[in-house]
């Protein structure tokens, strides 16, 4: 079973993943790890922390001459603004934080709380997905995500959105200018005048897995249901309050006879990963009853807005009882460019979890095999 965890406090020393049960056997690149490190750290409406980390990985276990042993990996990205020691708390919590609750849950000070509910650990996160984009990449699938709203407004959409080639060479080129609403001087100025007016934004991304074969997940057991991990998964990014799949909310306006998609079958395409069954429409978003069914996957996620505000909302100091305006810290005014880039790595890390399952997950050379009969076999179903 693949599977990571996480540790680290956002201006303590480092961050680390930990990530079990990754198969051997495949060589592996720092290069590409830091690439989509350096895409987190992009966008605009990020605050001075930004300027001041420049993210790198250093993969400490798990790999010998480049290549993955079969035994855990240990992901590891410095904090350079390790300053944990020397910060004080926070007397006023701030909603929309973990603040005030795990204060009272923890019974202690709100600083051990917001060092870890940080999203500064999904720059660890986004490291393990990184990884496992690779192990997807031996198999033909290609993950990438951009911003489909920022702030309540649509964002037009890429003209080649349908091209994973094309999308996934902009996602290579580090940060993709072309998906990230700094580039367009509309969304700029939103993000200025609303950091100007002491308030920040929300927003929707979208992120779509493209040559996932069928039956990744399974309908059998609910908690192995593909598109409960994928939500779960996503849900668990800081900020992210919503998480739809192919048509997601949409669907319960419409009658079924436009929601779901019809089955063809086209023997010229029984080599692909759909093996000729194809669908016209996708608002299954690739899954149906908890399993890949040879389609893009498509996953949205909607992003709240910034919780801690330059103007605070109304906040209660927790010696005083009295009422305040809620702390201040440095802050983000808008991470929407990068929750495309978290996003998209946790769910490249469930398509992998999921794709360990059904082929084994001891040696990349083993799935590969296995991964090649199912295809032959599922061909003359
Ligand atoms: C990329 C990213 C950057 C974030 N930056 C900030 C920030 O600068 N300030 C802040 O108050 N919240 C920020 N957040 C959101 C908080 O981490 C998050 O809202 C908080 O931990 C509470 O968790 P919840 O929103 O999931 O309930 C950021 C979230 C993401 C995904
Ligand atoms: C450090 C990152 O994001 C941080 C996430 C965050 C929060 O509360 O979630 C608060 C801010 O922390 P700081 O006060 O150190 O600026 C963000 O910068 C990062 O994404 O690398």
């Amino acid at each position: 079973m693949l599977r990571y965890w996480t540790a680290g406090e956002s201006h303590g020393k480092t961050l680390l993943a930990m990530i079990d049960g990754f198969p051997a056997g495949l060589t592996i690149d720092e290069e590409p790890i830091n690439r989509e490190l350096a895409r987190r750290q992009g966008g605009y409406g990020r605050g001075g922390r930004q300027r001041i980390e420049t993210d790198k990985v250093d993969v400490m276990t798990g790999v010998w001459k480049g290549m993955t042993l079969g035994s855990p990996i240990a992901l590891q990205v410095i904090n350079r603004d390790y300053k944990l020691e020397r910060l004080e708390d926070l007397p006023r919590p701030r909603p929309g934080h973990g603040d005030l609750t795990g204060a009272i849950k923890f019974l202690g000070p709100i600083r051990a709380i917001l060092e870890r509910a940080s999203a500064r650990e999904t720059a660890v996160r986004v490291a393990a997905g990184a990884l496992a984009k690779q192990l997807l990449a031996e198999f033909d699938i290609k993950v990438y995500g951009f911003v489909d709203e920022l702030g309540g407004v649509a964002i037009e959409r890429p003209e080649n959105v349908d091209d994973v080639e094309a999308m996934v060479a902009k996602r290579d080129e580090s940060i993709i200018y072309s998906l990230n609403p700094a580039q367009d001087p509309a969304f700029k100025e939103l993000i200025d005048k609303t950091g100007k007016a002491g308030d920040t934004l929300g927003g929707i991304v979208e992120v779509r897995v493209v040559g996932a074969p069928f039956g990744l997940g399974t309908h059998a057991q609910w908690e192995r249901k593909l598109d409960g991990k994928l939500a779960q998964a996503v849900m668990a990014v800081q900020a992210i309050k919503g998480v739809e799949i192919g048509m997601g909310f949409e669907a319960a306006r419409l009658p079924g006879s436009q929601v779901h998609d019809p089955i063809h079958y086209d023997p010229m395409q029984q080599e692909s990963v759909n093996l000729g069954y194809t669908r016209p429409t996708n608002n299954a978003g690739g899954l149906e009853a908890g399993m890949t069914n040879g389609q893009t996957i498509v996953v949205r996620a909607a992003k709240k807005p910034i919780s801690t505000l330059r103007k605070p909302l109304e906040s209660v100091n927790l010696e005083t009882k009295e009422t305040d305006a809620a702390s201040y810290e440095r802050s983000d005014v808008c991470a929407v460019s990068a929750a495309s880039v978290i996003v998209e790595s946790v769910v490249a890390f469930e398509i992998a979890v999921a794709l360990v399952d059904k082929f084994g997950g001891d040696s990349l050379e083993e799935m590969k095999a296995r991964y090649q009969l199912f295809l032959d076999m599922a061909r003359k179903r």
